[in-house]
């Protein structure tokens, strides 16, 4: 059958979850197109443990950034091809948006997406084992707080009380401005993670005769009959003939950040200009698409380790530290990732040293002010799309940044720490001044992989909101966007469960909208 009631184009994060609740309706018929393969028989993408022998591999688009002029231009951005999409290979941190970014959203005129709309969603899709009446106790996420059993862990937190950071719990409900914790990861106790594609599609398959899911279905562009969206047309598994999936009431397209907007734009739904420059016909002036890109960069400080490291972890990075960097702040700018591995992807080019056996911290701007795009690099819909993220264009970031390199120094250099932290190998103690430790950021950040807000969401007369408050295409019929490019603006955690929520509502809406 190559007709059906929703096409969900990409069965990433978001598109595995607006699928499998779709598909809850035995009266609806349901496609599901994953350009890679199921994750279903795959150890190294199944095993939390194993999600760094991701990066790069043929499970990773890998889109390396084009030059930049004041950020690292050998940055490669890590974006999962396989069912279950980036939560499939990513490390599975989890969070609840801060009610403050969800309420801002629903305060840029787009109602149902206040935290009173998008908590109960968080809600619906766990299974949390953290405190409190807000959790949700029987949702498909296993959502778990990381024991902790790394020694290095333990003494870090210490260090930072010592340097005035209290432990403070997470996922509360309450925002933490200042505090440091063992994360919630969404893994299962066996060390599985609980992917979209783990949690919504693995108990499902095979039992929905209303939901066929197509892996190594590659979408090329979306199908419109005048500007009613009836379709995607689809790279056969020969890599040469065409198909047409059709979709009689709507088609979702869940293709991520990256490559939503660049299905928009092969579709002829883009800034005009930039359309007609590569040959695309345009069917609708949208210049928000591919626009407002946007990342939190992540830094790096290293330090060798005087101890043995732990030889095993639920995913080697464990504990979260968050701060501001100035006064009045309702949420943090600042985020720090522990590693209790070396992560030298940035720096050994720059001949900074490496070891077998160290530990990170990672700062990462968590309101990121610079803006980037993504482009066409042609009509041809087999060339990577330019991703320019135009990191640290804005001076804030870089001010956060270097507030974060010195925050770091501080954490290490407390008493709790004098067992563990070594000779610092990153940035080196011989980077002292601010201009230094800029010029090293520049040259050497990483990124958290959150890239969003390529196909945003904003109120009417907003001439970059690409979408409306129901996750509707202005200037077209029966396409909807869910994944992490409809986000107004980033949040300020670690995305991947707000971009579940996102797969929830949008299922919620289509549902409401069939009345
Ligand atoms: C390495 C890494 C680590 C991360 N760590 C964390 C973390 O610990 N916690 C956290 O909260 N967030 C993390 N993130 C970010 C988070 O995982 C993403 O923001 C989120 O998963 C994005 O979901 P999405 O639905 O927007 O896109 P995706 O999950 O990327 O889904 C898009 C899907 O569409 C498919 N697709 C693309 N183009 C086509 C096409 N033409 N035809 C058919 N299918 C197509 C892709 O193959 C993919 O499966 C991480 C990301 C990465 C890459």
């Amino acid at each position: 059958m190559s007709e059906f009631d929703y096409v969900v184009v990409g069965g990433g994060t978001a598109g595995s979850v607006v699928a499998a609740r779709l598909s809850e309706d035995p009266a609806v018929t349901v496609c599901l197109l994953e350009a890679g393969p199921s994750d279903a028989d795959q150890p190294e993408v199944l095993a939390l443990t194993r999600w760094m022998e991701l990066l790069e591999s043929g499970f990773d688009w890998d889109y390396l950034v084009e030059p930049q002029e004041s950020g690292n231009s050998y940055l490669r951005h890590a974006r999962a091809k396989v069912l279950g999409g980036c939560s499939s290979h990513n490390s599975c941190i989890a969070f609840w948006a801060p009610a403050e970014d969800l309420d801002d959203w629903a305060a840029m005129g787009l109602p149902g997406w206040s935290a009173a709309d998008v908590f109960p969603l968080y809600r619906r899709l766990e299974t949390n084992d953290g405190p409190g009446a807000h959790h949700g106790r029987s949702g498909p996420v296993t959502i778990r707080s990381v024991p902790p059993h790394d020694p290095t862990g333990v003494a870090l937190l210490s260090a930072c009380e010592q340097a005035g950071i209290p432990t403070t719990e997470f996922n509360s409900g309450a925002t933490v401005t200042h505090g440091a914790n063992w994360f919630q990861i969404n893994a299962r106790e066996d060390g599985t993670r609980s992917s979209a594609s783990v949690s919504y599609l693995h108990p499902i398959e095979g039992t929905r005769p209303n939901l066929e899911i197509r892996t190594g279905a590659r979408a090329k562009r979306l199908l419109f009959d005048g500007r009613r969206c009836t379709g995607v047309e689809v790279l056969a598994p020969d890599l040469i003939h065409r198909e047409r999936i059709t979709a009689r009431r709507e088609v979702v397209l869940s293709s991520g950040a990256i490559d939503t907007p660049k299905l928009l734009m092969l579709s002829g739904i883009g800034p005009a200009g930039h359309l007609r420059e590569v040959g695309v016909d345009v069917l609708v002036d949208s210049p928000g698409v591919g626009a407002n890109l946007e990342d939190h960069p992540e830094g790096l400080v290293m330090w060798d380790a005087l101890q043995p490291m732990v030889t095993e972890s639920t995913q080697w990075w464990e504990i979260g530290i968050f701060t501001t960097t100035e006064d009045g702040l309702d949420r943090p700018d600042l985020m720090f990732h522990y590693g209790s591995v070396p992560f030298d992807l940035n720096t050994v080019r720059y001949g900074y040293p490496t070891t077998d056996n160290g530990f990170c911290l990672t700062p990462n701007v968590t309101r990121s002010r610079s803006r980037g795009t993504v482009r066409l690099r042609t009509r041809d819909f087999r060339d990577k799309p330019r991703v320019d993220p135009r990191y640290f264009t804005d001076e804030h970031d870089l001010r956060v940044m270097t507030h974060g390199v010195k925050l770091a120094r501080t954490i290490a250099e407390q008493p709790a720490l004098d067992e563990w932290a070594g000779v610092e190998l990153a940035p080196g103690r011989d980077c002292r001044t601010d201009d230094e430790i800029a010029d090293y950021i520049r040259k050497t950040h990483n990124t958290v992989y959150h890239p969003a807000c390529t196909a945003r969401m904003g109120a009417d007369g907003d001439p970059d909101a690409v979408l409306d408050a129901r996750l509707r295409v202005r200037g077209v019929d029966g396409l909807r966007v869910a994944d992490a490019s409809v986000m107004p603006f980033l949040v300020t955690v670690n995305p991947c469960i707000t971009t579940m929520a996102i797969g929830e509502k949008c299922a919620d809406l289509l549902k409401e909208d069939r009345g």
